[in-house]
């Protein structure tokens, strides 16, 4: 069986393990079990049409004295691709545009509150080409283009924030940008987040298009909860996370594509569809033959919540729609009952770090 077969971890564990084993070997892989969301017929049926996979699921928070619950529901869209990568640009720009409206408006029959779409989702993730031409074409104002007008009708009429990662023009300095712009339920922009560190990796050389993000570790405060967005390759980097938490983030979303012979093992505990073919061939610069795809993008989208649970995942071969509801109230239920801030010595790691990244950094070995 090839990669881009094989469905689910869940599923091959859920159709090999007796009831007894399964529930053990998925509070220890998964955590607390969560709970399965009811969606509505309307929705289940128009997935179904629209063949594509939807799933729900719901974490608990303890009911609190002085606090409101704080439900809220996010969404996430994995996606292949629609047309094949030498199609005219605006075409599969306008495709995936109506692949992705017509799951958002299953999310929104689901009563999503906040949903975010995968990183680049309006192209091929083409960057391992190397190429200038076309892709460099596909890049647009994360302000003004036509991908956030679209994201912005979206937003204004399912009363729903929008997460939109694009690949970013920015006309004043003519730079290129991998960048996730944020859109209030009102329809407005509230900013952009752009990521944070670029991978040098293999095919994951996307160096040559776009350089380390400027915009720090933005926090956005919406109407369903402060969010931020770590893209891609940044949840490799702890750091990154913790500062966008430092800066107060309920919700950190990490759109993503990725390929399974890459970081597919990282990938369930480090918080995160299709193979796409190129028509010039590209070597991963690890002395093998060159070649016109880039493996499988493994799906399996999934939210984990800050005691260390997660909900299932989306299949790795499917387009899919996730909804998860969740008490924003949990985050502080879990950092009273761990301390992590408390205990987390952060002025002294601040105080050595600062020492390590010099070029005279002496590291604190002993030696006999
Ligand atoms: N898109 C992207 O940053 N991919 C990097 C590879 C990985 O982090 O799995």
């Amino acid at each position: 069986m090839s990669a881009c077969e094989f469905e689910s971890l869940e599923e091959c564990l859920r159709s090999h393990l007796p009831a007894a084993e399964l529930s053990e070997v998925s509070r220890i892989l998964y955590g607390r079990e969560t709970t399965k969301l009811e969606l509505p017929a309307c929705a289940v049926d128009a997935a179904s049409e629209r063949d594509f996979e939807l799933k729900g699921y719901g974490f608990e928070a303890a009911l609190e004295q002085l606090r409101p619950a704080r439900r809220i529901r996010v969404g996430l869209i994995q996606h292949r691709i629609v047309l094949p990568t030498d199609a005219p640009i605006l075409d599969q720009i306008n495709a995936m545009h109506s692949r992705v409206g017509e799951m958002v408006e299953v999310a929104a029959m689901c009563g999503v509150n906040i949903i975010c779409f995968q990183e680049t989702w309006t192209m091929p993730f083409a960057f391992c080409t190397r190429e200038k031409e076309p892709w460099t074409e596909f890049a647009e104002s994360a302000e003004e283009g036509n991908t956030t007008r679209f994201c912005q009708e979206l937003a204004k009429k399912y009363n729903m924030v929008v997460i939109s990662p694009i690949l970013e023009r920015e006309e004043l300095h003519n730079t290129i940008w991998n960048t996730a712009v944020v859109i209030s339920n009102s329809g407005t922009v509230l900013g952009k987040s752009r990521k944070h560190h670029i991978p040098r990796i293999g095919d994951f050389n996307e160096s040559t298009y776009y350089m380390e993000g400027d915009t720090g570790h933005t926090v956005f405060q919406t109407q369903f909860g402060k969010i931020a967005v770590n893209i891609c390759y940044g949840r490799h980097h702890p750091l990154n996370w913790f500062m966008y938490s430092m800066n107060g983030a309920e919700i950190i979303f990490n759109p993503s594509a990725t390929v399974g012979a890459l970081s597919e093992p990282m990938w369930p505990i480090e918080a995160t569809l299709s193979s796409e073919s190129f028509k010039s061939e590209f070597t991963s610069g690890d002395g093998k033959k060159a070649h016109h795809d880039f493996g499988h993008f493994y799906g399996s989208s999934y939210v984990a919540a800050p005691d260390g649970s997660r909900c299932p995942g989306l299949s790795r071969t499917r387009d899919g729609l996730l909804v998860v509801e969740m008490d924003l109230n949990l985050n502080r239920q879990i950092s009273d009952k761990w301390s992590f801030k408390m205990t987390g010595r952060y002025a002294e790691y601040a105080e050595e770090l600062t020492k390590a990244v010099r070029h005279d950094f002496k590291p604190n070995i002993v030696k006999e």
